[in-house]
Order: C-alpha cells, then sequence, then structure tokens
C-alpha cells in the first residue's frame, strides 16, 4: 500500500478518494473491473476477485453501488492504493464557480410537492393490507450549469470544511461523482462491524439557542422517530444474520453536519465469521429505508413511479473492501455528479404518515445547501 500522505488527494493523481478527519484513503487508476450487480455481490466475491488478480497489485476494491440493486456496480480494483492519515486542506479556497450559474430543478418544487402528497396517499392507501407501505424516500434533482465548468478540487476542499462528514470523490465513466456524506453505511473491521444510520431531518439554525431547540424538537418529534426506527429496524434486521452480538440503541441521538440535524444510531456488533466482507454487508443492507422505504421492494416501485429522473449512484454506497473483507461504505448522500459545465445535484426526504408536502420541500433545499455552498452558488426559495 502506497503512503499517499504526500499526494494531494484533490488533485488529479489519485481520483478515488475518501476524507474524513484527516484520515485519507484513495486510488488510481483502474486495474481490473468488478462489472457485477448490487445483488449479485455475494459471500467470497471480492476474495475471489482479488485472488484472481496479478501479485503485487493493490488488495482492494473501490467504488460505488448505484441505489438500483439490478444495476451493474461501478467497482475495481485500482492500480495504485493509498491510506495516510494527514489534514491536506491547510491552503484557502477560492471561489470554485463562476457566479453566473443557471439553477434548473428537476422536478419542479411544486411538483416534487405533489409527489409527496401522492406518497402519502399510498401510503395511507396501504395501511390496511398485511404488509403496508410504512415509509417511501422521495428525492428531487438539481442541475447547476457553468459556462466556465467548475473547479473540482476548490469543490471539494470547501466541502471539507465540515469535519462531520466523509468527503468522497469517485470517477465513474459519465462524469466524477463528488459529495460530502454524514452516513455510514457499514464499516467492517477484523471481527466487528458498525452501522451508523440517519434519517430525521431539522435544518441547523445560525443562533445557538435556536439551533439546540431544534435538535431538542427533532428528537421529540413523533413523525421522525418513526422515519429514524423504520431504519434502524431494517439495518439491525439485516445485521442479526450475521451476528454474535449486535448492540442497537433504545433511542436515537442528535447527528450535526454544518448544514443539518439528523437523528442517529450507532449499531455494533461481533460478527460470528470475521471473513465476511464488508461490501457483502453493504450489497444485503442497501438500500436502506434512508434512502429507499419499507418495505424495500413497495418503495421502490413508487419511487420508480414518482421520481422524473434517474437517481444513478446518488442514494447509492461508495467505499472500498480489502482482502480481508475489512472496509467501509458510505450512502451516497448529498452529492453532485459533475459532467462539462453541469452539475446534478440531489436530496430526498423520507416521507411517513405525519409529513408535510411543504416541509419535506424545504427540507430537500436544505439537504441541496452543502452542495450549492461548496458550488458558491446561493440556495434560493424558488429551487
Ligand atoms: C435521502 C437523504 O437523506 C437521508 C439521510 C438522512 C436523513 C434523511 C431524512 O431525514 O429524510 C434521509 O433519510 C438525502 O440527503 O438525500
Amino acid at each position: 500500500m502506497d503512503d499517499c500522505s504526500r499526494i494531494d488527494v484533490v488533485g488529479v493523481a489519485m481520483p478515488f478518494a475518501l476524507v474524513r478527519d484527516g484520515e485519507q484513503i484513495c486510488g488510481e487508476g483502474v486495474r481490473r473491473r468488478l462489472p457485477l450487480a448490487v445483488r449479485e455481490l455475494g459471500t467470497n466475491v471480492v476474495r475471489d476477485f482479488l485472488a484472481a488478480g496479478e501479485p503485487g497489485d493493490p488488495a482492494i476494491v473501490v467504488g460505488a453501488l448505484p441505489f438500483d440493486r439490478d444495476r451493474p456496480a461501478h467497482l475495481y480494483q485500482p492500480c495504485r492504493f493509498g491510506r495516510a492519515r494527514t489534514a491536506p486542506w491547510a491552503e484557502p479556497s477560492p471561489a470554485p464557480c463562476a457566479g453566473d450559474a443557471v439553477l434548473s430543478a428537476m422536478p419542479h418544487p411544486q411538483i416534487y410537492a405533489a409527489g409527496v402528497a401522492s406518497a402519502l396517499a399510498a401510503i395511507a392507501g396501504s395501511a390496511h393490507e398485511a404488509c403496508p407501505l410504512r415509509k417511501v424516500v422521495l428525492a428531487r434533482s438539481l442541475v447547476v450549469s457553468a459556462a466556465g465548468g467548475f473547479d473540482l478540487a476548490a469543490v471539494i476542499r470547501r466541502l471539507a470544511r465540515d469535519r462531520a462528514v466523509t468527503i468522497f470523490r469517485v470517477p465513474l465513466d459519465t462524469g466524477m461523482l463528488i459529495g460530502a456524506t454524514p452516513e455510514l453505511l457499514v464499516e467492517k473491521t477484523g471481527g466487528t462491524v458498525v452501522s451508523w444510520p440517519l434519517a430525521g431531518s431539522a435544518c441547523r439554525r445560525a443562533d445557538p439557542a435556536a439551533d439546540a431547540a431544534a435538535a431538542r424538537a427533532l428528537l421529540a418529534s413523533d413523525k421522525d422517530r418513526r422515519e429514524h426506527a423504520a431504519v434502524v429496524e431494517a439495518i439491525a434486521d439485516g445485521l442479526a444474520p450475521f451476528c454474535r452480538r449486535l448492540d442497537v440503541p433504545s433511542v436515537p441521538s442528535p447527528v450535526a453536519t454544518a448544514t443539518m440535524w439528523h437523528l442517529g444510531s450507532r449499531i455494533a456488533g461481533e460478527l460470528k465469521d470475521p471473513e465476511v466482507s464488508s461490501l457483502e454487508l453493504a450489497a444485503r443492507l442497501h438500500p436502506t429505508p434512508a434512502v429507499c422505504g419499507e418495505p424495500r421492494e413497495r418503495a421502490a416501485a413508487l419511487i420508480r413511479e414518482l421520481e422524473p429522473f434517474d437517481r444513478g449512484f446518488y442514494a447509492g454506497a461508495i467505499g472500498w473492501t480489502d482482502a480481508r473483507g475489512d472496509g467501509r461504505w458510505y450512502v451516497t448522500l448529498r452529492c453532485a455528479e459533475f459532467t462539462g459545465c453541469t452539475a446534478r445535484l440531489y436530496a430526498g426526504a423520507g416521507i411517513v404518515p405525519g409529513s408535510d408536502p411543504g416541509e419535506e420541500t424545504r427540507e430537500t433545499r436544505a439537504k441541496f445547501g452543502a452542495l450549492l455552498a461548496a458550488l458558491g452558488v446561493a440556495v434560493v426559495d424558488d429551487v
């Protein structure tokens, strides 16, 4: 493994990068691809794939899982891989984007709000069925076009000012996926596994007293607690067969990013088999009700019906797994795909009985905030 401490991960040298708290994980080049669909990423897939490679190549798989479990994952063995504990963000970040950016919401916020109302009707209509729809996460997207393009290194440096999130950059075949996710899908190290789901949100406030009150109100919100509980239950159910012991908090805690409060629950377990692959665990858990809904297939069908765009890699997972199965996968949130002079941003909100279409639309607007600020674009009320 290379020491990437002297490599500027936001430069072009190591295009795949995950950065949190000064720890960088980065990869350069594509040695071999692992083009399986998410649902095919089962036991021993990574171990067998790496065993068939050339000796001396990095014993690691990195990349991104799409939202759709039936689609091919973007997974590969890089030519070089590095890991280091340094903070490469010392220099001040210049304004990343020309001020002439044009914003185009897809769908329009009013259409999104109407979609939330339709989702609420579908949830209510299924209430007396044997297996009712309990939750669906509806997303929308925002295309930002800038004639002069984007300075992606500056975007990353700006995102990295928030120490509570993990910054990622994944080179895709179609562009560059960049974001700042607050949510850990799964981390596996030896015999231990951790997942830290988030669901239930409130905007941060500038005034400290108002901000603390917003966190208290979120913790006390029955609607947000139900939204959160659906995710915790699904993850606990997904991990239980792999664990000899699993600790699931009975109440969530507030988790803060620079722009949002969330309800979070740190779920930790002891694995029956320490060789199990973190990619297999990620593929089993994905998509959780933090990004899809409950029950999964039914929520995914409603998402296909109501969302007028393709999620692609948004609401998927990004991360890495090594030959021992150790690795870390994050939920692909607060992100954009950059292609030429456009950036497509995504944001979603969990819908449960009691959700309000206007509130959920405002929540998605606030979730665009981190990326828009990093692009140097002001959040305006009609997006
Ligand atoms: C789907 C997103 O957020 C998820 C993660 C945290 C809180 C969420 C919520 O409160 O709705 C979402 O489940 C997104 O940011 O696009």
